[in-house]
């Protein structure tokens, strides 16, 4: 039962607060972000039919968690891993399995083997992936591994997490990955050096025709003439895509004696500044260029830029460089341009179809430099990417927020840090808001107010809003939800989530100082829940760390947000706590945590009960026959 000691915090006006227990640490809440617990709303007094939004079930028991995926899969090789069937899966020693279906470092091997079961399966037929895929719960790919949608449906909810050891996500369906709740990460920073130093080695060896002048040598011949190059000093170099590669090649480039223009919609202006780069329209780029280097990710919106339109507005005896991926350049349209002059020589490490076929053009074409996907193949970047990837998908595994999220909100980490109990809060407050919903109508809109003494610019809520987000849609949707499908899950079920800011007058040491979320046109099971404007109203804070309720309704309250939750409101009198907590105690429900809020004494007034246990049926029952009070809520959290 509680104790009687006094949690030293400061309690707003009309507000008792007994305590017990320990709380659960804010990093095994942050190991949930990625985790799917299923509440189960369960409400007594005035609760009315069932909205259509909350008729649609509980949620599914699927989750990120390791253990609760060995749970609920079926395969045989599952089984193998872990047999625990309808046991409690805490009690099972579980190893996840990682499927690694292309070469990856030695070290990252090494992390990945400490902690999972690993299955180095290479060159595996799309068939094979999709069988293979139903067993694993990560799967670490390079640029030759297709996942498709079709691998992502034959994971059958399993897989949780995509590592690609590398930068480019063009070979993921992320959408697919989104839909389905899988996270993908990669691994953006290790091979950033040796893709630039690629693209100059193909630059340098174009120009002066390299690799040609060493084939004729070694077929016997002695071509000096033939193989006259051109040379860098002093030429323009356009870099397409200003990113952390572009920028490297540029920055090289400049030491060559080049002149550097880029082109990048998204790059800041004063980056490029500093390295003493123009950034240009793209006409201007490949219009001035004697040199143009690719380095954009191929998207929707970069898939064959060049292509005829572009050739035919470059300067004639442009050189092209591609270290980025070949479905940027239209080929049959290059191989024109080259036949034609307009395009001088190309040096290219990527290809629209890999490997190439063996007759195509383009690599048999006389004035083109070609290397199979090199351009991350050096020892040091392999190393590095398998650590950084190896680390990502642990990390993903343990259900930790991974910095190199690339389908979910990606928190550098010193924010991270800060924000994890409001993350923890965030989710809370939409659990517990969304159950408090009564039937009739579906949720349409709900409204997140953050109160802050910060610079609105100083406060990035992306991952706050995706954890309220999941918060209020787990409850009610049959599908598995998580911080990677919240979103997208939200917008299919027409939920508008809507911000506001409002700045407040407390210390700036802490990022918030509370949240409030508020859940309009519909009805509550719990009239008090209900603010003076109508909306269903909750609002939380965080003290000393932890999450706390401190208003429901119009009612402030202080009530530590852990375990479950029982909301009385009572008529404010004498006695009412020991008589709740005499029920609770009979049938051995712990509580945790206790306040009361009331607007006027000795009138109406909440009463806040954390319970460590869930009360049985017959204990709520009994709850609610207590007669001075009024309603009352059992939430889970
Ligand atoms: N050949 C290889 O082995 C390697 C290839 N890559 C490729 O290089 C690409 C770039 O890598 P990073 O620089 O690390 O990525 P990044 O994300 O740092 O840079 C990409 C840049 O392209 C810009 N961009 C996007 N759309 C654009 C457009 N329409 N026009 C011009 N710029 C645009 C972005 O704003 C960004 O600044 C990757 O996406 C990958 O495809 C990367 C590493 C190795
Ligand atoms: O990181 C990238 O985007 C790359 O293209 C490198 O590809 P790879 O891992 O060598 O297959």
């Amino acid at each position: 039962m509680a104790s009687s000691s006094t949690k030293p915090i400061s309690t707003p006006p009309f507000t008792t607060t007994i305590s017990s227990s320990s709380q659960p640490s804010t990093r095994s809440s942050l190991l949930s972000f990625l985790r799917n617990t299923t509440p189960t709303p369960i409400s007594l007094k005035l609760s009315h039919s069932r909205n259509s939004f909350l008729n649609s079930h509980p949620s599914s028991s699927r989750s990120l968690s390791i253990k609760n995926a060995t749970k609920t899969t079926e395969s045989a090789e599952t089984s193998r891993v872990s047999k625990v069937g309808g046991q409690d899966a805490d009690s099972q020693e579980t190893k996840p399995t990682i499927l690694v279906s292309e070469k990856l470092g030695e070290a990252g091997l090494e992390l990945l083997r400490s902690f999972g079961d690993v299955d180095c399966s290479y060159d595996l037929s799309q068939e094979d992936l999709c069988k293979k895929i139903a067993s694993c719960d990560a799967l670490i790919v390079r640029s030759g591994t297709k996942v498709t949608r079709q691998v992502f449906e034959a994971a059958k909810g399993r897989l949780k997490v995509v590592g690609r050891a590398g930068v480019g996500i063009d070979n993921v369906d992320l959408q697919a990955a989104t839909e389905l709740g899988c996270l993908v990460v990669n691994a953006p920073t290790a091979n950033t050096v040796a893709a630039a130093e690629h693209g100059i080695a193909l630059l340098a060896a174009m120009t002066r025709n390299v690799a040609q002048a060493d084939a004729s040598m070694k077929a016997g011949k002695w071509q000096r003439n033939k193989y006259v190059g051109v040379s860098l000093v002093g030429k323009t170099l356009a870099v397409m895509g200003f990113g952390k590669v572009g920028s490297e090649v540029a920055r090289r480039a400049k030491g060559l004696g080049m002149q550097v223009i880029a082109h990048d919609p998204y790059a800041p202006a004063d980056r490029a500044r500093a390295i003493g780069v123009e950034l240009v329209s793209f006409d201007q780029a490949i219009s001035t260029a004697d040199f143009i280097s690719l380095h954009m990710p191929l998207t929707p919106s970069t898939e064959k830029v060049f292509n005829d339109d572009t050739f035919a507005k470059v300067k004639t005896g442009v050189r092209i460089i591609n270290v980025a991926r070949g479905g940027v350049i239209d080929e049959d349209a290059l191989v024109r341009a080259l036949d034609s002059g307009k395009v001088a020589q190309a040096a290219l490490d990527v290809f629209t179809e890999e490997p190439p076929p063996k007759d195509s053009k383009l690599v048999q074409h006389e004035r083109v430099t070609v290397t199979p996907h090199l351009g991350a193949s050096t020892k040091e970047a392999q190393e590095g990417v398998a650590i950084e990837i190896a680390e990502a998908v642990v990390g993903a595994l343990q259900g930790e927020l991974a910095a190199t999220a690339v389908n979910a909100p990606m928190v550098p980490a010193e924010v991270l840090s800060e924000l994890a109990p409001y993350v923890v809060l965030a989710e809370k407050l939409g659990r517990l808001a969304v159950q408090l919903v009564a039937g009739g109508s579906g949720i349409k809109s709900a409204k997140v107010v953050y109160r802050s003494s910060r610079d609105p610019d100083d406060l990035d809520t992306r991952l706050l809003r995706a954890m309220i987000t999941k918060g209020i849609i787990e409850p009610i949707s049959d599908s598995f939800i998580n911080l990677v499908n919240a979103d997208f899950t939200a917008k299919q079920k027409g939920l508008r989530i809507s911000e506001e800011r409002v700045v407040v007058d407390t210390s700036p040491e802490f990022p918030i100082h509370s949240i409030q979320v508020q859940l309009s046109d519909v009805d509550s099971k719990f009239g008090s829940g209900v603010s003076e404007g109508g909306d269903i109203s909750i609002e939380g804070r965080v003290k000393y760390g932890k999450p706390h309720l401190t208003r429901v309704g119009s009612f402030s309250v202080d009530v530590s947000l852990e375990g479950n939750l029982i909301l009385c409101r009572q008529v404010d009198q004498p006695g009412m706590i020991g008589q709740v907590g005499n029920i609770l105690g009979e049938q051995n429900v712990n509580v945790s945590f206790m306040s009361v809020g009331r607007t006027v004494q000795r009138r109406k007034a909440i009463m806040a009960i954390g319970v460590d246990e869930e009360p049985n049926q017959e204990t709520l029952k009994k709850i609610g026959e207590v007669q001075a009070i009024e309603e009352f809520v059992f939430l889970k959290l």
